[in-house]
């Protein structure tokens, strides 16, 4: 994804996920950023020197570092800073979780919510934690498909419960703004392991996310 001067050394600068390391509040680093900005504002035929743009290449350079930083998170470490033995063994269910994320194609944003559910396995979770690790994969460059799967797979691997299932459902901008231009259709992706793959389990996970409270 990232140039290597040399080919000889992969993965040299790599941090978590074999992703580049960048300092992502390095002055340098905003400033070159702000810069290329600066030259799209002029190849869209805008004129970047009148006033209410004056700012704005630092601007979007500082809000498209934002919407990245999920690059320099480790969906593991958080999960793994807040695991308790706990003897609960019925499902864990966290619904309605916002997803802001940009597809990797036109980086342009996609959102909507995940539902996140699990079932122990002598640990649980701080429930805050799932929330945060949707976050860490939706906050990068991505596709829906990818994003619901890393979900699934940080969480089984990381703490081992005996199933996990995932629901996301989102708009794309890329095909409501531009492109194909429809405005109401709704994308939903969904990932199991474990007990998810049994009928019985996964239709109460879904039962669940569809109820309403109250
Ligand atoms: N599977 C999947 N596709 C996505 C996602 N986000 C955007 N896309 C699609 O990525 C595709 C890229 O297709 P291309 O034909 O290369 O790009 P394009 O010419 O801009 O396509 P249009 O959007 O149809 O105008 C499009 O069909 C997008 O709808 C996603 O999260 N998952
Ligand atoms: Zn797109």
């Amino acid at each position: 994804m990232f140039d290597d001067d040399d080919d000889n050394l992969p993965n040299r600068d790599a941090g978590i996920d074999g992703y580049k390391k960048i300092d992502r509040y390095n002055p340098e680093l905003i400033e070159n950023l702000s810069a290329s900005y600066h030259n799209v504002l002029t190849q869209i035929g805008e004129d970047p020197n009148r006033e209410g743009l004056l700012k704005t290449p630092e601007r979007v350079a500082k809000a498209m570092l934002f919407l990245t930083h999920g690059y320099d998170l480790n969906a593991e470490e958080i999960l793994k800073s807040a695991m308790f033995k706990e003897e609960y063994s019925q499902m864990v269910v966290v619904k309605d979780i916002e997803v802001y994320s940009m597809c990797e194609h036109h980086m342009l944003p996609f959102f909507g919510k995940a539902h996140v559910a699990y079932i122990p396995n002598g640990h649980v979770v701080g429930l805050s934690k799932i929330p945060r690790i949707v976050d860490v994969f939706a906050r990068r460059l991505q596709v829906q498909e990818r994003l619901t799967n890393e979900i699934r797979d940080c969480i089984q691997q990381t703490l081992n419960p005996l199933g996990v299932g995932v629901v996301i459902e989102c708009r794309h901008l890329c095909m409501s703004m531009r492109g194909v231009q429809k405005q109401n259709s709704v994308t939903t992706t969904s990932a199991f392991s474990g007990e998810f793959y049994k009928d019985k389990t996964r239709t109460e996970f879904l039962d669940l996310i569809a109820s309403k409270l109250s």
